[in-house]
């Protein structure tokens, strides 16, 4: 429970966060098309009769939404993601919803606490915070819900002068029991949108993951690589990527048996693992196949992979205890972001051509040109 909650209220990372603006980019969207309804709503109150006081004012209000919904909606197409947008355009919906049930208040008490079709927007604004699959999203929407609701209830039923006051014949009586099941709705739709933003939190780590070795796999790698590069773009700097292979992992394999193998493996990822700094990234992209990314220009990267393969080649490894120490080994190709390629896949054939040079020219080594 501990780690629900920790997780539910910790930044998420950089994968959630790129999913949650796609998800944002969705919400934005969905709000736009609903704003343009609502340009509807005053015309349809029109043909019905309506005064044209109330429709101006309707008209106004559909108006100002929609402008502010075509801004949001402006910002997360934006290529640079801003952190703080899912928070305010989430106590942007939810306030949105009480600057409507408080309208109606000011017309028709009941209506402001009985008009379910308005209440629902509450409800919206919470269950869309699980496109954002932010925890701490969801938890502010329920929380201003609720707060927001709260105090509604408190004031129209404290300005009511007298019980037949909360009596409609449009809207029914409004009672202090249904008032609090309303805020009970709103609670446990705040708990399970809370709980699925925890679940899709937990596949994407998941579908993330080496399950053998626990480093990030090639699908986190292509997900994390273009803030990488945006990041690299913004300050001018180089980025290099590191495609290494252990070498002969398949005499190891024959020899100590797959189960030894995978041992070997695990302790050598322990050992990476141990030494990979900030600013560094290490993932398990195929078999015996890792790349290692790091925030340095090639010519420090190669001093910085070449310092890892000595102490790889210097360790002994010792998958169980009755099997004799190995050693292992690996070369690696180097590629330089934005020099020898601007994607993923451009500098990995261009490290592999450095590698297969390595592995050519005798293994055991780091290569950082083909010649
Ligand atoms: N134990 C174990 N072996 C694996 C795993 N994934 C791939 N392998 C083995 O790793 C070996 C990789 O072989 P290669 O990279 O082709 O060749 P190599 O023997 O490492 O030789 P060079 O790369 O040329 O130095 C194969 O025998 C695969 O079966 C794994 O998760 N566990």
């Amino acid at each position: 429970m501990k780690a629900i909650v920790s997780s539910l209220l910790s930044r998420p990372d950089e994968i959630m966060l790129e999913i949650g603006a796609s998800g944002e980019l969705a919400v934005a969207r969905l709000r736009a098309v609903i704003a343009g309804i609502l340009l509807l709503l005053p015309l349809t109150n029109m043909l019905g009769g309506g005064s044209i006081d109330e429709n101006l004012i309707g008209l106004a209000g559909a108006v100002i939404v929609n402008v502010i919904s075509q801004v949001w909606l402006a910002l997360a197409r934006r290529r640079r993601h801003f952190r703080w947008l899912p928070f305010v355009t989430t106590v942007f919906d939810v306030s949105l919803t009480t600057l409507v049930l408080v309208l109606l208040a000011s017309y028709h008490l009941p209506a402001a606490l009985n008009s379910l079709i308005v209440w629902c927007g509450y409800l919206l604004a919470i269950l869309l915070t699980a496109l954002r699959s932010d925890g701490r999203v969801t938890l502010l929407a329920g929380a201003m819900a609720l707060a927001q609701y709260g105090l509604l209830i408190l004031a129209v039923f404290s300005i009511a002068q007298s019980p037949e006051e909360l009596i409609s014949t449009d809207y029914g009586t409004v009672t202090s029991a249904s008032q609090w099941q309303r805020l009970i709705l709103l609670a446990i739709a705040t708990l399970i949108t809370t709980m699925v933003v925890y679940r899709m939190q937990q596949l994407v780590q998941m579908s993330g993951t080496d399950g053998l070795t626990g480093l990030p796999n090639r699908t986190w790698l292509i997900h994390r690589m273009p803030r990488l590069f945006e990041a690299a773009d913004i300050d001018s700097s180089s980025l290099t990527v590191a495609l290494i292979n252990l070498d002969h992992f398949r005499r190891l394999n024959d020899e100590m048996g797959h189960g030894g193998a995978d041992r070997a493996l695990q302790d050598l990822v322990g050992l990476l693992n141990g030494l990979v700094d900030s600013g560094e990234w290490l993932a398990r992209v195929r078999g015996d196949e890792f790349v290692l990314i790091l925030r340095k220009p090639i010519g420090t990267a190669w001093e910085r992979v070449d310092a890892l393969r000595r102490i790889v080649a210097d360790h002994s490894f010792e998958p169980d205890r009755s099997s004799e120490p190995i050693r292992m080994y690996f070369s690696a190709g180097l590629a330089c972001y934005p020099n020898d390629g601007r994607s993923l896949s451009a500098l990995l054939r261009r490290a592999d051509r450095r590698l297969q040079v390595a592995k050519r020219s005798g293994r055991n080594r780091v290569v950082l040109r083909e010649e």
